[in-house]
């Protein structure tokens, strides 16, 4: 593996061919004359590290986002399961195993229902709301503070006694810091990641959620034997940790240069960006985004203040809102969660399929930056299509539904296919939708359309864990039809509309989507516009432009 990139050598004859086309279809962008082209020698343009220390630690802290989501989803129907936690919250039913026989503990539909589905509302809500607390206070800050509403949420559930729904209380205000933390967590990665690692980075907060399901179940499956009230308090006592790690631990990292500089702090931006790429004060790489970042900031700025409804009125934004909304929705509608709730709940099952999930997620980081996200998408959906299409027929076909012990073959092709199924989704939509709906937006609306997107994947995350139980018993595994036929759309929407992020800025990323360029066109697409920019910053001294050396002391270093 390369260990040090090369810096892209200045040149005002980048933009390929068919960049040069649909810039002619764009209109929006001119060219500089040439006398506007100084030579840039001044500026360094040496090669920078694949990822500093800072970029990885900074990846793997905010990700611990994703730990407590993961942990969290992926505790609770192990709960729902333990004999203290039934004998408190649940009800003395007559049991149907032994009718006539004395009640025993149980949760009714409605009351297992509430307890798991409240969390849901709860990170919708807390999608929809963290996105104007995160333009006013900042990233930073309001990924430690909605760490706090996530922990208020715990205590409340481990202070429960008897009363099932101080849980459902307990639940709702976990998933509201849950779900602000699931637009907070990639937002704050994608605006401070560098460039060439920014999809990897991101996917990471995918590949904590599945190890957090895992982790949830390996611990639930070390205590669900005890017969205390320790079976379900420990279990739950840990998610704290997680949420500790990252409240404090962000504390000490800085806010992301895109929010600095919009904020009136380049200077704080520029040092952040220098820290996290490795490289010198007057890198050439630095200096060209921050005149992009100081462009679209001017351009922003033009439009006076932002108002909600421009996510669908501002340049290609409903293009790109309904995009973003649509992906999210697809991320679920795979049926990446089917093979996991399908079925009585097995500690060893749903261990043996967190594995194939957590392992799977690491090829899906080398991935988006080798291929990019537009081809490991397609190329996912497609598989993910064939699966279910294997899966479903063999259930309904093949399998004897009454006595499945009949027919072992069946049983196991399906095991099979859905391992694979696992394996691609876990290599690329499963990580990948965060990675692109944390690129598609300019920084005025970022904040704003993560949210919608991300309550996408709530709503329909809840829509489907809710109506699969109904859907299964009227259509059996015919069911795996419908998630196939997703699976196929789910590629075409992105041959069709997603434009290609990989290595590019997101200043880059916004120009695209506002010229137009044609997303099968896109991979090769660079901007014409660099030296232009770069003139505009001039030269790399201290203090120029208000793009100096920074004061920023808030780094880690
Ligand atoms: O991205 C989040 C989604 O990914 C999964 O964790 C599967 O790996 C789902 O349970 C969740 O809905």
């Amino acid at each position: 593996m390369k260990l040090f990139r090369k810096s892209s050598p200045p040149s005002s004859t980048s933009a390929s061919s068919g960049d040069a086309k649909e810039r002619s279809e764009g209109q929006t962008i001119t060219s500089a004359p040439d006398h506007r082209k100084p030579s840039y020698s001044h500026f360094d343009n040496s090669p920078y590290p694949l990822a500093t220390w800072r970029t990885v630690v900074m990846g793997i802290l905010v990700s611990m986002g994703g730990l407590i989501f993961g942990y969290d989803t992926g505790q609770i129907s192990g709960f729902l399961e333990m004999q203290d936690f039934l004998q408190r919250f649940g009800e003395l039913l007559p049991d149907p195993k032994n009718p006539g026989g004395p009640p025993t503990y149980q949760f009714t539909n409605t009351r297992s229902g509430l307890i798991v589905g409240l969390l849901s509302i709860g990170t919708l809500i807390g999608a929809l709301i963290a996105a104007p607390f995160a333009n006013a206070f900042g990233r930073k800050y309001s990924i430690s503070a909605w760490c706090i509403v996530f922990s208020v949420g715990v205590i409340v559930q481990i202070a429960a006694d008897t009363k099932w729904y101080e849980i459902v209380v307990g639940r709702w205000v976990a998933g509201l810091g849950i779900g602000a933390l699931s637009i907070l967590v990639p937002l704050y990665q994608s605006e401070s990641a560098p460039t060439h690692v920014r999809g990897a980075i991101v996917c990471c907060y995918q590949l904590f959620i599945t190890v957090g399901i895992l982790f949830a179940n390996i611990v639930n499956y070390g205590t669900e034997r005890i017969q205390t009230t320790a079976s379900w308090r420990i279990p739950m006592g840990i998610g704290f940790l997680w949420a500790l790690v990252l409240g404090v631990g962000i504390l000490f990292f800085p806010e992301t240069p895109k929010h600095n500089f919009r904020k009136g702090k380049p200077d704080q931006a520029k040092h952040t960006m220098v820290k996290l790429l490795g490289v010198s004060d007057n890198h050439r790489k630095v200096a060209l985004e921050l005149a992009e970042m100081k462009e679209a900031l001017e351009a922003e700025t033009a439009g006076g203040k932002p108002h909600w409804w421009e996510v669908f009125t501002g340049p290609r934004m409903a293009y790109r809102t309904i995009l973003g909304v649509v992906l999210q929705a697809f991320q679920q509608l795979t049926g990446a969660n089917f093979f996991s709730t399908t079925g009585p709940p097995s500690s060893s099952r749903l261990i043996i399929l967190g594995t194939v999930n957590v392992v799977c997620t690491f090829p899906g980081l080398y991935f988006v930056e080798r291929f990019g996200r537009r081809i490991s998408l397609i190329l996912g959906g497609a598989w993910m299509c064939m699966c279910f299409l294997v899966f479903a027929s063999v259930g309904h076909f093949a399998l004897d539904q009454t006595t499945p012990q009949n027919t072992p073959q069946a049983g196991t092709a399906m095991i099979v296919f859905a391992c694979l199924f696992i394996a691609a989704f876990a290599s690329t939509w499963g990580p990948m939708v965060w990675t692109v709906t944390g690129e598609l937006y300019p920084s005025r609306y970022r904040a704003q359309c993560m949210a919608l997107s991300t309550a996408s994947n709530w709503i329909w995350n809840f829509l489907i864990a809710f109506f699969t139980p109904f859907i299964t018993s009227a259509i059996d595994f015919r069911y795996g039809y419908v998630f196939a036929a997703c699976c196929g759309a789910a590629s075409v929407t992105v041959y069709f509309f997603l434009l290609e992020a990989q290595g590019k800025t997101l200043e880059e990323v916004d120009e695209m989507y506002t010229l137009r360029v044609k997303p099968w066109k896109s991979k090769g697409w660079t901007t014409a516009d660099s030296e232009r920019r770069l003139s505009s910053v001039g030269g790399p001294r201290a203090g120029q432009n208000g793009l100096g050396h920074a004061e920023d002391k808030d780094v880690v270093s």
